[in-house]
Formats: structure tokens, sequence, C-alpha cells
């Protein structure tokens, strides 16, 4: 059958998602998904749209997201400001990168991350030791007994352990360092969104006020983080990585292959990848967490009978635990589904002329899927989806994971780190539920509010923690 043209749809939608960001409304105004979810209902499962001069489509529905997922021709990353401004003009790394090159770094990270370290016992040294500073530092803020904040409680720990998932058990960033990295981490999520950045929409903005369309602060952070890694690369190189590592393996390839698509401006890319990655997706996911277990304390005290029961009060929860704590491993999964509904995937670009969904997709068109509509829209099969019930991933006191809940992804672009990322959530929420108990501050509970940044947030709250 002949495709119909282009998907229909509102030709001012960017406009208005980069005006939110241009005047710094996003925090206020909700998420930009849920005005794509309204399109949806109205045009179908691809809305097309207009980005200045170019044509994009948005993505909605598990169905959609899935073959978008899986179809090789709609496995590319858009080329433009946002993929290149942020390595030096441009795309390295892996995020934003396609075709062969993407494969074979790809492939070369899978490989060697399996033999460092996402190898178990090296993968367990580095999430437990991060766990208990953690722990450590949420008991040094409540020593004073006032309310802790939400934010800074697991940021900087966080960044360790992905420093160490890439550098080795034996490398480690100082406070200081790890301090200030992630001053710039959070600087960089709120500094761009992944559907609605408007330097990287209207390019012509970076001439006339690059400040404020956000392209100098875009530019400066990345710029940033990428001598940060670059010194901690060097430092690596002068003592010699004692331990099997990522970067030792990267390092050698390089030296060994010569001159390839192993060069150490990659290598930079790769680790701005990693950190931004790593970092922003799991702290914003242990934020909901954090939010939906002090205001639901029902459900807390249920995974913490659960713990006491598995693990005692002697020790830590462990890995090997995790297939004895169904109910804490749900609410795992319910924080993610809160937080990957909530946000737009990393954009995807047609790499030829193609049909979607039975409309004419030329090649280069721009694809944003709003993961909205597989499991946080009411359409989507999955009941009362506003309200946060670890009950749901559960049937007859068993975890029960229901098909189609694929917060990491499917198909050749899947999650770089699902397997840190997973191990990293069980065990802090394991090992924060064990420890503490959470609580509204009396008089005044958080207020819900999400904000808008590289992926959705929670914004930060107030609550009274205690130990148990
Ligand atoms: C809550 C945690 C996380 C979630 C929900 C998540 C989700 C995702 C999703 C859905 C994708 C696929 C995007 C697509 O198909 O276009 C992705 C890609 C990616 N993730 Fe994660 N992620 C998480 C944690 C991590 C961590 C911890 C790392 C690194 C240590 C990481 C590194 C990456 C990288 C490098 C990619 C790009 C892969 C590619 O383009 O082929 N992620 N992530």
């Amino acid at each position: 059958r002949k495709p119909k043209n282009f998907p229909p749809g509102p030709a001012w939608f960017p406009l208005i998602g980069c005006a939110w960001q241009l005047h710094r409304l996003r925090r206020r105004m909700g998420h930009l998904t849920k005005a794509s979810q309204e399109l949806a209902a109205k045009y179908g499962p691809l809305v097309g749209v207009r980005i200045g001069r170019e044509r994009a489509v948005f993505v909605y529905g598990l169905q959609a997201i899935e073959e978008m997922y899986t179809r090789d021709e709609l496995n590319g990353r858009p080329i433009g400001l946002l993929s290149t401004s942020r390595t030096g003009g441009t795309r390295k790394g892996i995020i934003f990168t396609d075709s062969e090159f993407f494969q074979e770094q790809k492939k070369f990270l899978q490989r060697e991350l399996k033999q460092s370290g996402f190898r178990k016992e090296i993968l367990m040294e580095n999430i437990q030791r991060e766990v208990r500073a953690i722990i450590d530092n949420v008991k040094r803020k409540i020593k004073d007994n006032c309310a802790v904040t939400s934010d800074r409680l697991f940021g900087e720990q966080l960044l360790q352990s992905v420093w160490v998932l890439m550098a080795g058990n034996e490398s480690h960033l100082d406070d200081l360092g790890a301090s200030e990295l992630h001053r710039v981490m959070v600087d960089l999520s709120h500094s761009t969104s992944l559907s609605c950045t408007a330097f990287s929409n209207f390019p012509f903005l970076k001439y006339i006020c690059p400040d404020y369309c956000g392209y100098n602060p875009y530019v400066r952070v990345n710029r940033t983080v990428i001598e940060f890694s670059s010194k901690m690369i060097q430092g690596l190189r002068k003592t010699g990585s004692p331990n099997a590592s990522l970067i030792r393996a990267y390092l050698e390839t390089m030296d060994s292959v010569g001159k390839s698509n192993f060069t150490m401006d990659q290598l930079m890319g790769i680790c701005l990848d990693i950190f931004t990655g790593g970092f922003e997706t799991t702290n914003n996911t242990l934020c909901f967490a954090m939010y939906y277990v002090v205001v639901h304390p029902d459900f807390q005290t249920k995974a913490q009978d659960e713990l006491d029961r598995v693990v005692g009060r002697e020790r830590l929860p462990t890995l090997e635990d995790k297939p004895q704590l169904p109910y804490v491993e749900a609410v795992v999964l319910e924080s993610l589904r809160m937080f990957t509904g909530r946000s737009f995937l990393i954009p995807r670009r047609a790499m030829k002329d193609t049909t979607f969904n039975g409309y004419f997709i030329p090649k280069d068109t721009v694809l944003f899927g709003n993961s909205r509509g597989t499991f946080m829209d009411p359409n989507s099969g999955w009941p009362n989806t506003s309200v946060f019930n670890p009950e749901r991933f559960m049937k007859d006191g068993s975890l029960n994971v229901p098909d189609g809940f694929i917060p990491f992804g499917i198909g050749k672009r899947r999650c770089l780190g699902e397997v840190f990322a997973k191990a990293n959530l069980f065990l802090i929420i394991a090992g924060l539920l064990h420890t503490f108990n959470f609580r509204p501050v009396p008089g005044d509970p958080p207020h819900f509010e999400v904000m808008e940044g590289l992926t959705a947030g929670v914004k930060p709250f107030k609550m009274i923690v205690s130990l148990r």
C-alpha cells in the first residue's frame, strides 16, 4: 500500500517547548511529555511537527515505540548542535553517534564492561562501598535532628561509583572532585532537555543570545566534564591502573591499533556519556523513590518488614538477597516507571527514507519517543497509572513484571548501563530502607512537582529521616 504523506500534527508545538525552556518556566509548567500525550490523543501514535525548517515526529504508545526501538533504519541519532557542540564540533561517544562507528564502539564497551565493571564481584564491591558512603552521608545529615533535603543525598556517591565502573575499583575521585563534578552534572541536567532545547531546534539563536538560549552553558558544562575526565585519565596513565578496567582497555586498544576510531577525543566522549547516562537517570529515579516512600509510609513499612525477615538487622542487603526481596524490587520498578514514564527517550534519526505506521518518513527526520505512552498513559493497559503502587509488580507474593515494561529500551540502542543501574537502584533503595525511616515534615508535607531537565526529576523536598 502506498504510504500516506508525512504524519499530521501542529507546527507550533516545538515553539512552545522552546519558549518554556527560554523563560525557565519548565519547573512550574509540568512536563512536556504530557502535552505530547494530548497531541497523540488527537493525531495518533505519530505526530508530525516542524522545528525551524525541519520536520520531526513525536512517537507515542508502546507499539510505536517498540517498532522505533527495533528498526535499524530508525536507529540513528540527530546531527545537530545538541550532539556536536558538547564534544568540540563533531559527534563523539555513544549516545549521540550512529552507523558503523557507533556499532564498533558500543560493542567494545559492552565486551570490556562485561569483563571488568559489570563482573559480579567487582560490581558488588563498587556498589556496596557506595551504599555505605550514602548511609554515612545520611547519618551525618541527621545528626542535627533537622529535616533533610532530598537532593545531594546520593549524587556524589553515584558519580564516584560511575567513575569506578570505568576506571576500576582501585581508582577514586577525591571528595572535592566528586563534589565539583556533582555541581557540574546538575548544571548540565538543568541546562537542556532532550526534546525542546532552544539552541538545538533554532541554531541561529547561538549567534543572537548564546547565554539566554542555553548554548553557552551547555558547551561550558560539557567541556568541564571532559576536562575533568581528561585530568583523571592522565593521572591513571601516569600511575598505571593495576586492575582491568574499561579505560585501561580503551587506552591499550588506542595505543595498539594506532590511527583508527579509538582516539582520546572519542574516549572523552565515552566518559561524558557514561557520567551523564549513569548519574542523571539513577539520581532522578532515586529521588522519585524517596518522594513516594515518604508520602506512602505503608509501602515503606511493607518493604522494611520484608528486609527484616530476609536480611535481619545485622548486615546490609546484597544482590544475593534480591530473589527473596520481591517487594523491595517492586518498589524499585515502580519508581523506575514513575521516572521513565515522564521522560522523552534519546531522540532518533531516520537513516534512510522509510515508512513508519503507514506514513512516509524521509531520511534524517528526527523522532522523539515519549515513554509516557508505554506505561503512564491510562490507555496503555496499566491501571491507575498516576498512582504509585508497587503491588502492580506483585502477583501471589512473587515479583511479576508485565510484558512491555521496557524502561531500559530494547534493540541495538538498549541502555549500556542497565546491569549497573538495576544493581545500583536495588542496593541503594534496599540499603536506605533497611537503615532509616523516612517521614514527611509535620505541617510541611512534600509538594510533588516534576522538573524538566535532560530527564524528568522531582523538585527537591524536605523529609524527616531517623535511624530504625
Ligand atoms: C535509571 C537508570 C537508567 C535508565 C532508566 C536508562 C534508560 C536508558 C534508555 C531507555 C536508553 C535507550 C535510548 C534509546 O533506545 O534510544 C538508554 C541508553 C543509554 N544509557 Fe541508560 N539508563 C539508565 C542508566 C544508565 C547508566 C547507569 C548508564 C551508564 C553507566 C547508562 C548509559 C547509557 C548509554 C551510554 C546509552 C546510549 C546507548 C545507545 O545509544 O546505544 N544508562 N538508557
